[in-house]
């Protein structure tokens, strides 16, 4: 919603607002309301576009949902999902966004007392359980997009089946776009025999189904395989803005890096276009990027230009970018592969499921008939898997475990998953939670640590280090490195890919210690009233983010929230921790803190200037990023490890001394060296 359409109040907008053609969902909407009426659980599955997201919430607001105080949830698996839909549903509905409709993502908080639809990540609402684990809130939970399998949907699925059984009023949907509903259905259906409220099997759920969709949308695949996909897709998308009438163009790649090769072959290539040409205008989407950077995407192009969005799979699901009707598809996807054994994230490039094929189409032909053009092989198209490999069998299960313990789920082996996860990754999780002291020798969360831990919105290694903070005398600058990591590198940014000036912007708040003081020297720059005093002329100035750091003081504003709630207070020391780091100074007692959270993180400097893991022969490099990409160091600990095209980077490296791994984690250090 434009400001000028914030002055201009609901009630116009009411009256300006053009309702949509008549959705595919539209004729169903009192089969829908009984069914939702009649069973604990309804499935619903549809052609994308046909109106789930968007409809099926202000059915149910309509039809009285609400009407007790309750409120309506609907969860989605990315934030820009959570965000762009309900700024919609708000537009529908005629009201501000956060008013009757509202969202909340990790951090942002965007609802208010008179909020009825609430859309949020299904991250979030689990989190919401820690503190109502009934969700009494509530009176339908919408779980949109679950045949994505992302890893909270399906554990948010499993707890809505434990709290049906509590909650005899409790609705739930669950809105499916493949054929995979009839797994949500043997899923949730009693056992034979066992009655749930009184319901047996067959009274107890439904499956929905929406006929049709909006617009047409033709696909086109490549008559012969490409051996570069990217460069495909630019001639493609070249191919469209020459020929073919006008409307915005989405091109589906992997990640980040495709994205910046495919702006800079799209640049070249359009100079050679010559000044005349009509407009292309790229714009990057990722995960990456700030939620205010991700919104550039939804605004209208000038009269003139044609947008071409190059984003990774978080454009696939639910959202609708109003204008596009050409999608170029790269047939690929950047998948998440934790590896227990090394306690590494691998990103693999793998060829998408027909699911998400179908998905990536479907952002075409939403306001307008659309065209996608498959960079694949209609035969590649048929070889693919239908469904995208559930993400709970392939992450890092430590912090959704240390959640599940908190809600009281002890055995989490016997747990009802939709699918389980691999016993390697139990086991590499539970490992994890010991040694950081969040999980007793019996497998039982330790109290208050493990449950503390679980509470805060951070992962548990950091978790862990921000909880140790007070015992250092570090709780304020722990805060702030703690919000600074939530940013997840998106700190500094490039003018125009000016990366020397980038170079030169972080070299002014670097020190010797590694990235994560010189992550706090620039918050404290930031907010400092004699220098950055939050402004964001300054931030420009120093490659700096403005809304990302904005984000950064009201995340730690909320993270010293939710330790005041503890008990825990800033920076007092008992007399025998003011003995221990008396003489240290500060940024020693930080680098030390660190390490209580982060020990299992630790690998040494080669000369070559590569790194060593502790405990194995993996060749680590930092990422450029990193100020240890240029700098010598001895040992460091860091905070994340992934594999890209080949080569294992470790990202926000802090030196520490190789005895301070002993010393905070003996049992760790003793089982390693065996
Ligand atoms: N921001 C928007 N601008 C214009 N039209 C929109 C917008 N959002 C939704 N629509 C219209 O509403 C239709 C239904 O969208 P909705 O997101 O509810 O579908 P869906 O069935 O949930 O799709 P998906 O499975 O892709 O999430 C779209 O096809 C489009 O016509």
């Amino acid at each position: 919603m434009s400001e000028e359409e914030e002055e201009l109040g609901t009630e116009l907008i009411a009256e300006l607002y053009k309702p949509p053609a008549l959705l595919p969902i539209a004729p169903l909407k009192d089969p829908l309301l009984y069914a939702i009426e009649t069973f604990p659980v309804t499935i619903i599955v549809g052609e994308t576009g046909s109106g789930k997201t968007t409809q099926i919430p202000q059915f149910l607001y309509k039809g009285g949902w609400t009407n007790d105080g309750s409120q309506i949830a609907v969860t989605q698996p990315r934030r820009i999902a959570a965000t762009s839909v309900s700024a919609r549903v708000a537009e529908e509905l005629g009201c501000q966004l956060g008013q009757e409709v509202g969202y909340s993502i990790q951090f942002e908080d965007v609802t208010s007392e008179k909020t009825k639809i609430k859309f949020l990540t299904d991250g979030l609402l689990l989190r919401e359980m820690l503190v109502d684990p009934l969700l009494k809130r509530y009176s339908v939970v919408m779980v949109d997009e679950a045949h994505e399998r992302s890893l909270s949907s399906d554990i948010l699925l499993s707890l809505l089946k434990k709290v049906l059984r509590a909650r005899p009023d409790l609705r739930v949907v669950v809105s499916s776009a493949t054929l995979d509903a009839e797994k949500f259905l043997d899923f949730f259906a009693p056992d034979d025999g066992q009655t749930v409220h009184s319901k047996t099997k067959v009274d107890y759920e439904t499956i929905v189904s929406i006929e049709g969709r909006t617009h047409p949308v033709d696909i086109f695949y490549l008559s012969s395989p490409t051996n570069n996909y990217v460069e495909k897709a630019v001639d493609t998308a070249l191919l469209i803005h020459n020929s073919e009438p006008d409307g915005d163009i989405l091109l589906f790649v992997t990640g980040r890096e495709e994205i910046d090769d495919a702006i800079d072959m799209v640049a070249d290539r359009i100079a050679d276009l010559g000044p005349s040409a009509k407009k292309l205008q790229p714009l990057p989407l990722y995960a990456g990027l700030s939620t205010e950077q991700q919104m550039y995407v939804f605004q209208k192009a000038d009269q003139n230009t044609r947008k071409l969005i190059v984003s990774t799979n978080i454009a696939e699901a639910s959202i609708t970018i109003d204008g596009i009707t050409y999608v170029i598809d790269t047939g690929y996807v950047k998948l998440r592969a934790y590896d227990p054994v090394l306690g590494l994230e691998r990103l693999n490039i793998v060829p998408v499921s027909k699911a998400s094929a179908t998905q990536r189409a479907g952002r075409a032909g939403r306001t307008r008939p659309g065209k996608c053009f498959r960079m694949y092989t209609e035969v590649a198209y048929d070889a693919l898997d239908d469904a995208t490999f559930p993400e709970i069998q392939r992450s890092n299960l430590a912090p959704v475990i240390l959640q599940l313990m908190n809600l009281g789920i002890q055995n989490v082996v016997r747990f009802d998953f939709l699918d389980n996860p691999p016993s390697a990754l139990v086991v590499r999780a539970l490992d994890l939670l010991f040694s950081l002291g969040a999980v007793d020798a019996y497998g039982r969360l330790t109290k208050p640590l493990g449950a503390r831990m679980a509470e805060l919105p951070l992962e548990p290694m950091l978790a862990r280090a921000l909880l140790n903070a007070p015992s250092f005398g570090v709780l304020s600058e722990m805060l702030t490195i703690a919000a600074m990591m939530t940013l997840q590198g998106t700190a500094f940014v490039a003018h125009d890919g000016n990366n020397k000036q980038l170079e030169r912007a972080r070299s002014r708040f670097a020190v010797k210690e590694g990235d994560h003081v010189t992550l706090y020297n620039v918050y404290q720059a930031f907010t400092n009233p004699a220098v950055g005093k939050q402004s964001p002329q300054w931030c420009r100035e120093n490659c700096l983010n403005y809304k990302a750091m904005l984000k950064a003081v009201s995340v730690r504003k909320q993270l010293r929230n939710s330790l005041d709630r503890m008990g825990i207070q800033e920076n007092t020391l008992t007399s025998s921790d003011a003995i221990r780091v008396g003489g240290m100074e500060v940024t020693e007692r930080v680098q030390r803190c660190l390490t209580t959270g982060f020990f299992a993180q630790a690998a040494r400097m080669k000369s070559d200037g590569s790194f060593v893991a502790v405990g194995g022969d993996t060749v680590l490099w930092a990422h450029p990023s990193s100020l240890f990409f240029h700098r010598k160091v001895d040992w460091v600990v860091y905070h994340e490890i992934q594999e890209s095209k080949g080569k294992v980077y470790i990202r926000d490296l802090t030196s520490v001394e190789m005895e301070w791994l002993t010393e905070y984690a003996p049992e760790y250090y003793k089982v390693k060296q065996r």
